[in-house]
């Protein structure tokens, strides 16, 4: 992060967007909607260029409807601003190519070679993983790049720790490390970035902030929706390839890191890679007691009925993927030794809702009503999305004459659509793609990251093929299979519930 990114943001360079995959699900619902806003909110660069890649032919006169089609679709209830609408389709312009054969990218070079100025090239691989190693090359060979030119590529790197050297090799060959964008949208997500503020802006967190205070430390990321027409990719992944091993990892990694000496992309990268290092790895006794696993079957969500995961469109009918994963880790290290991360993620749950929760240790000597010992200790509780928002949960003292020094808890609450009502919270992806163009990586998950990662995840996989079980039932609309809450209660607690 350079100085300018710390604190106010300047004008953003123009720079060439090559976008890979322009009519796919991704471009059309989220890339395109996030730069359309960008240019709303006067982001982009004056003479920025876009160019759509697909394999389709199609004139850049359709392409441009088909973006505005999908904006107006996508742009939740927003009316397009009619003056934007026409200067952002001014920059669109398209190409039809087949990505996996080498004689389609003279056109991407001589498009290139129109720019009017030197500016960047930015390259979105908004395609299947499984031809990024060809485009990149590709793209070499055509002579189409230049050392002003960066990669952004989509999640999921890989399926392993093998598949996903195999992907960062390929990309490897063709750019560096420090040209390389990995998404993981979570990061470009305002409230996530949040986390880095309120840790090491505010001296009351900081100094709290390890286990001689914090007695244990909840991650849940639950989502409405099933599969949604996904069922293919996946049935191949599963809930712990598809949100584990990447959001819940990287929401972990930003929850527990040590303090950045700075905050340069590699200062904060150093040291998540250090907390994923630290990750105890499971035992298959460990994995007994601390994971469980779920499927979702029919049920109801929002009082709609929504069939079970095996009778979705599309679904092999004895698949044993799981929709669900609640586990208990722990970070090995001085500042987190004995405090327990529980971390739940599911589809189909009764709400969309994305929620960490720092416990707090109680007083060691307590002086109140015995009975109100177990009400409560401190609580963090840091909303994600939808209603994004911060509140500390304390006790104080329940008010009125026959009351005594009865404690009551309650919160200190900082809604940020009520503290800062005229700022609008921007999708994640409108931050990424600002960072790109700027240059900026401290968004972006580097190399090492996606590697521990895997490796945390490929012992989890193997220790969980090893016993050969099952995943256990929950009904669409509810909060997962009751194992998951038993998982918890055995240590004396329970998920927060004040949704
Ligand atoms: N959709 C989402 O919400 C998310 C997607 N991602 C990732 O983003 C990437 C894109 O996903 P998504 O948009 O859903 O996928 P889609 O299949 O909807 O889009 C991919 C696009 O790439 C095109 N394409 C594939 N191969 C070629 C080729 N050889 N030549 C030319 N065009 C080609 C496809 O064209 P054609 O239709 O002609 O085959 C299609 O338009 C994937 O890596 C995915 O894992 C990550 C997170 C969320
Ligand atoms: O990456 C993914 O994320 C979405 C959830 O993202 P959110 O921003 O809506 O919380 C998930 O539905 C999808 O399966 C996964 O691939």
């Amino acid at each position: 992060m350079t100085q300018e990114t710390r604190s106010v943001a300047s004008a953003t360079p123009s720079v060439d967007l090559a976008m890979f995959g322009a009519l796919g699900d991704l471009a059309l619902r989220k890339l395109f909607p996030a730069l359309y806003h960008l240019e709303r909110e006067g982001l982009l660069g004056e003479t920025t260029r876009i160019l759509g890649l697909a394999r389709q032919t199609l004139e850049t006169a359709a392409f441009r409807d088909k973006v505005t089609a999908a904006l107006k679709t996508h742009l939740k209830g927003e009316t397009l601003d009619k003056a934007c609408l026409a200067r952002f389709l001014e920059r669109l312009e398209f190409l039809s190519v087949d990505f996996a054969k080498p004689e389609g990218y003279t056109t991407i070079r001589d498009w290139r070679r129109q720019a009017p100025d030197a500016r960047p090239l930015m390259i979105y691989l908004a395609v299947p993983a499984s031809i990024y190693g060809a485009i990149c090359h590709n793209l070499k060979a055509g002579d189409c790049l230049d050392d002003s030119a960066r990669v952004v590529v989509e999640k999921p790197i890989g399926y392993d720790l093998d598949s996903s050297n195999a992907i960062n090799d390929a990309i490897g060959a063709v750019f560096p490390e420090s040209r390389v964008y990995r998404i993981d949208h979570y990061l470009g997500k305002e409230t996530v970035q949040n986390l880095i503020a309120l840790r090491f802006a505010n001296p009351l967190f900081g100094t709290q902030w390890n286990q001689n205070h914090i007695s244990h430390v909840e991650i849940t990321v639950a989502e409405k929706v099933g599969i949604e027409g996904r069922w293919g990719y996946f049935d191949q992944a599963g809930q712990l390839r598809d949100m584990v091993q990447n959001h819940l990892l990287q929401l972990l990694c930003l929850i527990a890191m040590d303090p950045p000496s700075n905050l340069d992309a590699d200062a904060i990268r150093d040291e998540k890679v250090k907390v994923l290092k630290a990750l105890k790895p499971f035992t298959p006794e460990v994995l007994e007691r601390d994971v469980v696993r779920g499927q979702y079957i029919a049920g109801s969500v929002d009082g709609q009925s929504v069939p079970g995961y095996l009778d979705e469109e599309g679904a092999n009918t004895t698949s044993r993927t799981e929709t669900f994963v609640a586990m208990k880790t722990e970070v090995a290290n001085w500042r987190w030794a004995g405090v327990p991360f529980y971390l739940r993620t599911g589809k189909r749950m009764p709400e969309k809702l994305s929620q960490i929760v720092i416990h707090f240790r109680q007083q060691p000597h307590y002086i109140f009503d015995p009975d109100q010992r177990g009400l409560a200790s401190n609580k963090l509780i840091i909303r994600l999305q939808p209603e994004e928002g911060i509140a500390l949960q304390v006790l104080t003292k329940d008010s009125g004459l026959d009351k005594g020094m009865r404690l009551r808890p309650g919160p200190l609450d900082l809604d940020f659509n009520s503290a800062f009502p005229k700022s609008r919270i921007p999708d994640a992806y409108e931050r990424l793609l600002l960072e790109v163009m700027k240059g900026q990586q401290y968004l972006f998950v580097r190399r090492d990251e996606v590697e521990y990662a895997w490796r945390w995840i490929d012992q989890l996989i193997g220790a969980w093929e090893a016993r050969d079980d099952a995943p256990r039932r929950y009904p669409a609309g509810s909060w997962g299979p009751v194992a998951s809450i038993a998982m918890i209660t055995q240590d004396g607690r329970s998920w927060y519930e004040d949704y």
